[in-house]
């Protein structure tokens, strides 16, 4: 449903991504993991179609009008508003019909005592959670997350996996960036491993276990060593 062929990459004389193929289908979940400044965040910015490839092609197939949810690494939610009024907000703006959706995603996050709160006043983590409800509001078809999990506590962490696990049983696409190797057990997504801008390897956990990376960077192969021993 989205393919990359050749994608390059390039800003200020500089290469950030170089040569990333790829073919995402219909309910896969996929990890973009790989050391600080790997090209991760601009990779997702190229899927979610906010960045254009300096070369190569970005081909998006899907049946909805606005068929990406995308949840940027920066909280974007509204101050001034409280939550119950955010989420009305977006669930007009995107049209979605469907408030058993929106109500069950209230429960599965566990914001039904915030609903009456003010976002500003929000906690980080409950405000992260407030920011993957507005950019899932309207069910998209592929849900890009960029660092979701940053700074939410342990329950708080587990009742968004709980939800995206559910919505990736029911077909939604779902690609991530995460830092955060208890979020890639829990989820068991595809890696796609970057390292300097490039694609290294599809793999999953299982077979990363048994391979070896020797082409990766330094930081790369420590953030492997240390995660695979645990
Ligand atoms: N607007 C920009 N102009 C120039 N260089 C940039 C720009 N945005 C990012 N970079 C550089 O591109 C490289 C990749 O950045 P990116 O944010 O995509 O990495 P990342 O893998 O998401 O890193 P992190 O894990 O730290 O979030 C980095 O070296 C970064 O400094």
């Amino acid at each position: 449903m989205l393919t990359l062929k050749e994608v390059d990459y390039r800003k200020n004389r500089k290469t950030l991504l170089s040569n990333v193929s790829g073919t995402i289908e219909q309910g896969d979940c996929i990890t973009l993991f790989g050391p600080n400044g790997a090209g991760k965040s601009t990779l997702i910015k190229i899927m979610a179609g906010l960045s254009r490839p300096t070369s190569g092609q970005r081909i998006l197939e899907a049946k909805a009008k606005n068929p990406i949810g995308y949840v940027p690494q920066q909280i974007a939610i509204m101050e001034g508003l409280i939550v119950r009024d955010q989420l009305t907000y977006y669930q007009k703006l995107t049209k979605q019909k469907s408030s058993e959706f929106v109500d069950e995603m209230i429960q599965y996050l566990g914001l039904q005592n915030i609903l009456g709160k003010r976002v500003e006043r929000l906690s980080g983590g409950m405000k992260r959670k407030v920011n993957l409800a507005v950019g899932l509001i309207h069910q998209p078809e592929i849900l890009l997350l960029d660092e979701a999990f940053v700074g939410v506590d342990l329950a708080a962490k587990y009742d968004m996996l709980a939800w995206l696990k559910r919505l990736n049983s029911q077909g939604m696409t779902i690609v991530f960036i995460t830092h955060d190797w208890d979020v890639v057990h829990h989820l068991d997504p595809i890696l796609w491993i970057l390292d300097e801008g490039r694609l290294l390897a599809k793999t999953d956990l299982l077979s990363l276990s048994r391979q070896s990376l020797t082409n990766g960077s330094r930081s790369l192969q420590k953030m492997l060593d240390v995660n695979l021993q645990r």
